[in-house]
């Protein structure tokens, strides 16, 4: 593969990536398989080759040879067979300190164990791509009761039960901070989540508006493709988000400080109206008309102030407004799809109206769940939803892509899944209309032609994921959907 990008050292950022040459949206700039993979921290009990949750009293859970949990279907793996020999040699049994949410600190040192057995095995390209990556040892040093638990759990368990003295204690700490610091979290075929070290596309800076996106292969020994959104210039730097972009600029500002050690100072979160979106703004009680918006959205104790009344009010009340509708928000976040979300989600998306701005994020990730139950759950299927509840779903999808258009614009597998989401409904319209003779053929056919271009833009991204992933899926379903609306559209031609 021709290379296309080229590695920079900034004080602040570290190493980064810059294009060598101007690309085009679409352009695979990284193909590398994973150093390493294997469970997430902190997960309860799983099948240590494909991760699923698994009820380790059963005596299919057990490798036969170690006695740790392997699923049966996973035996034969030879995935798990670096560690097993570990686990064999030491006589080193698995079980000790399960907690009360089935979670076994003795899995904390199945990745880290991976990334150890792999450096022995491939020692030039450890010393090529891991070696240098950040591991904010300073800064994890810090945080005392994790540094002492990984300590405890992971350095001295390897070293002593697993007799795995030939690496240092400095050396596996190292390895649990590579881990934390660049390892991205993928889902296995069966949709469980796995965490990969990608030693190449790790060098990218985070920007919270990306211009590259990752799109992991479970079903390709988890290989990963790095493409730009948009068109990159020559020399400008490649960006991805390590954090979920529909978050607001606090919550990301803590996600990435908590756990990748730094404070972004992007255009986005130096902006308190996050581009012109009032992503994180608040209705203004006092003047009923203007946004309140934080004056320093890098300080969370920050004042915040009206644009129109310029009235100012102390973090703490805005925290004291926005902290219980968020944990209302992740009530009924955590139900799974179904008739009873919808409702909720509505209920709230229409209670917090007056006092979220419309774009605002809390709104928008409603919207998002509403767009995707809408169409889909049951009694709300798609053909039985009546003419103003799929102009209303028109409206929530036109409203999530205004945003995504500022944070993932171009290629992104959000805009395509919002697509998606709204070619149905302007389908579905058009033919009602036009069966009902509200319509004539000329407005139909542009009306057609829009969801075809919708939904051709859609299925163009999402061919780009993995066949077996919903979204690899969702590209073959709208493959031929998409042939559907075209027959629709020369049967017009022809009648
Ligand atoms: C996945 S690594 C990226 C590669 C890293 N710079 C290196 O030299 O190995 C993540 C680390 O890079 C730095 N970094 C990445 N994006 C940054 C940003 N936007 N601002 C400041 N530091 C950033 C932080 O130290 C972060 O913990």
């Amino acid at each position: 593969m021709e290379v296309i990008f080229a590695v920079g050292f900034d004080d602040q950022l570290g190493r980064y990536g810059r294009a060598l040459r101007d690309l085009r949206a679409g352009d695979v700039v990284i193909d590398e398989f994973p150093f390493a993979c294997g469970p997430k921290s902190g997960t309860e009990i799983v099948c240590l080759v494909c991760c699923q949750p698994i009820d380790y009293s059963s005596k299919d859970a057990k490798c036969p040879q170690c006695r740790w949990p392997v699923c049966k279907l996973c035996w034969n793996s030879n995935i798990h067979s670096g560690e097993c020999k570990v686990f064999r040699n030491a006589k080193a049994p698995f079980g000790a300190g399960v907690d009360s949410k089935n979670r076994c600190p003795q899995l904390e040192c199945i990745t880290p164990l991976r990334v150890l057995l792999e450096k022995e095995k491939h020692p030039e390209r450890w010393d090529r791509e891991v070696e240098p990556m950040e591991y904010h040892d300073e800064a994890r040093r810090g945080f005392q009761e994790i540094w002492n638990a990984d300590l405890i759990n992971i350095a001295r368990y390897l070293r002593g039960p697993c007799k795995l003295s030939r690496f240092s204690e400095e050396l596996i700490m190292r390895v649990v901070g590579i881990l934390q610091v660049n390892a991205f979290e993928a889902k296995t075929p069966q949709g469980h989540p796995i965490r990969c070290l990608f030693p190449q596309t790790a060098i990218l800076a985070h920007n919270c508006v990306p211009n590259t996106i990752r799109t992991i292969y479970p079903s390709e020994d988890y290989r990963i493709k790095l493409r730009t959104l948009v068109d990159v210039k020559k020399d400008e730097q490649l960006f991805v988000s390590y954090t979920f972009t529909l978050d607001g600029t606090a919550e990301r500002q803590q996600h990435l400080k908590n756990g990748k050690y730094f404070t972004c100072r992007c255009e986005r979160c130096c902006d308190p109206t996050e581009l012109g979106s009032y992503f994180s703004s608040l209705i203004c009680e006092d003047c009923d008309s203007g946004y309140i918006s934080t004056i320093n959205p890098l300080d969370n104790s920050s004042d915040w102030k009206c644009n129109k009344c310029e009235c100012v009010i102390p973090s703490s009340k805005i925290n004291a407004i926005l902290d219980p509708i968020q944990d209302e928000v992740a009530v009924v976040e955590a139900m799974p799809y179904s008739d009873m979300r919808l409702q909720q989600t509505e209920r709230l998306h229409r209670k917090y109206h007056h006092i979220l701005h419309p774009l605002h994020f809390i709104q928008t990730n409603l919207r998002q769940s509403l767009t995707h139950m809408y169409g889909r759950v049951k009694g709300y299927e798609l053909v039985t939803l009546p003419d103003s509840v799929l102009e209303y779903k028109i409206d929530l999808c036109r409203l999530v892509l205004k945003v995504l258009d500022i944070f993932e614009p171009g290629l992104s597998r959000s805009r395509a899944t919002a697509l998606y989401e709204l070619y149905g409904p302007l389908a579905l319209i058009a033919h009602k209309l036009y069966l009902c003779k509200m319509i004539d053929a000329t407005i139909y056919r542009s009306r057609l032609g829009e969801a075809i271009s919708v939904l051709q833009e859609a299925v163009t991204i999402l061919e780009n994921e993995d066949s077996l992933s919903p979204e690899g899926v969702l590209a073959v379903v709208g493959k031929k959907a998409l042939e559907q609306l075209r027959e629709a559209m020369l049967a017009i031609d022809r009648n």
